[in-house]
């Protein structure tokens, strides 16, 4: 069975490598570069190979580049949308974001959510399969190569827990910040959680135990949206396995390199459900010792049965009542969400086949799509 190149970090492949033609990293240092610099697992040419021409001939037979297959893209001013399907007909959707001056890439991690929170378009798809770190990595392989996007951050907020992934995490990660590869920096990747206790411990000992590394500078975001356990239950049902106590617990012993590194707090903001002034009062004193800045995410529609969206004064009362409150926070612009695809949008495509979409941009593998962006 060939294997997927891109579920390798750079020592994993070192070490298949050595086992299977004898020198690690003699070899597998141009094949890792040709892949994330070409996208290319071909090596003739390269020097280590030009006495060697049916050793490059074997690498290449035993190591199949599968990226998945374009079905669908979507674009607005601010976002790209991609409906992705895999050899064994999973979809995911992964999504571009234009910033003001770079793009950055929102990757799922799962195919589906196990955690079901009832806000949230993927929670209502349940829990299909968890992808592989080849098939996290190839989400930004196929931005690069076949869009023409080069992006600098990484978000882990699409499909899926990344936590309840955590292995193929990562793997990903380790890849995708390789500086012979794709050299995204761990500044640049957030990992999203709905509040996975054991995740985040288990990361946070990570960072301390291995500074080599190089994750010390990786951010965490925790999605929070209710500092009352009765209500985060009803809406998040990871609140009855981890509630509000064990989950403070867990950021306050989090681990922050620098002065001004913050916990990142998410909070979809619900009218008449989080945004009074007690669910402030309540918020603050929650975060109290523990660094963080509070995005406040204006609750997105989804297809059908979701809350309601804030208004503009809704979300800059709340905004300012944190403010006053000493509180460190922003509101997360709504990207994206004329195609689905702001957070919280993600699955409505993957879940039903893509019927009832246009397609602007194009679809299939093969070809590079020209895309202006
Ligand atoms: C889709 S989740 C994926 C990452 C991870 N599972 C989590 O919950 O943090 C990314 C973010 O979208 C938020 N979200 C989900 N549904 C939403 C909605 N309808 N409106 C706004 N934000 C939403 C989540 O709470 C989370 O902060
Ligand atoms: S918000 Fe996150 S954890 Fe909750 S269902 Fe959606 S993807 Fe899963």
């Amino acid at each position: 069975m060939t294997l997927d190149p891109l579920s390798f970090s750079f020592s994993g492949l070192t070490d298949e490598f050595r086992r299977r033609y004898g020198k690690g990293e003699y070899y597998a240092d141009p094949f890792f570069r040709s892949l994330y610099q070409r996208g290319s697992t071909g090596l003739s040419g390269l020097p280590q190979f030009f006495s060697r021409p049916e050793l490059a001939r074997q690498i290449r037979n035993d190591f199949t580049l599968r990226l998945p297959e374009i079905k669908t893209v979507l674009r607005d001013e601010t976002s790209i949308k991609l409906l992705l399907q895999y050899p064994d007909g999973a979809r995911i959707e992964t999504v571009v974001l234009f910033m003001s001056t770079y793009a950055s890439l929102c990757v799922s991690t799962q195919v589906g959510c196990a955690r079901g929170c009832s806000f949230c378009e993927t929670g209502r798809l349940g829990f299909k399969r968890n992808l592989t770190a080849g098939e996290i990595v190839a989400q930004q392989m196929l931005v690069q190569f076949y869009l023409g996007i080069r992006v600098s951050n990484i978000v882990f907020m699409g499909m899926g827990e990344p936590f309840d992934n955590y292995d193929q995490l990562l793997i990903s990660i380790d890849v995708l910040k390789d500086q012979r590869g794709s050299n995204i920096t761990a500044s640049g990747m957030t990992i999203s959680t709905a509040g996975h206790v054991p995740g985040i411990r288990r990361l946070a000992r990570l960072i301390r135990e291995e500074p080599e590394r190089g994750i010390r500078r990786l951010s965490l975001a925790v999605s929070l949206h209710s500092v009352d356990n009765r209500q985060r239950s009803a809406i998040m049902p990871i609140n009855r396995v981890w509630p509000l106590e064990e989950l403070r617990s867990a950021l306050l012993e989090f681990p922050l390199s620098r002065k001004r590194d913050r916990i990142f707090i998410e909070y979809t903001l619900i009218p008449g459900f989080n945004d009074h002034p007690e669910a402030v009062r309540g918020l603050i004193d929650y975060l109290e010792g523990i660094p963080s800045c509070v995005n406040i995410i204006p609750c997105n529609p989804v297809s059908s049965g979701g809350f309601p969206r804030p208004g503009r004064d809704q979300v800059e009362k709340f905004f300012k009542a944190l403010v006053a409150g000493g509180q460190y926070c922003r509101v997360r612009d709504t990207r994206g969400d004329s195609i689905r695809a702001a957070c919280g949008q993600l699955g409505e495509l993957a879940g039903h086949g893509h019927k009832n979409v246009s397609n602007p941009g194009a679809g299939g593998t093969g070809e590079p799509l020209s895309l202006s962006v």
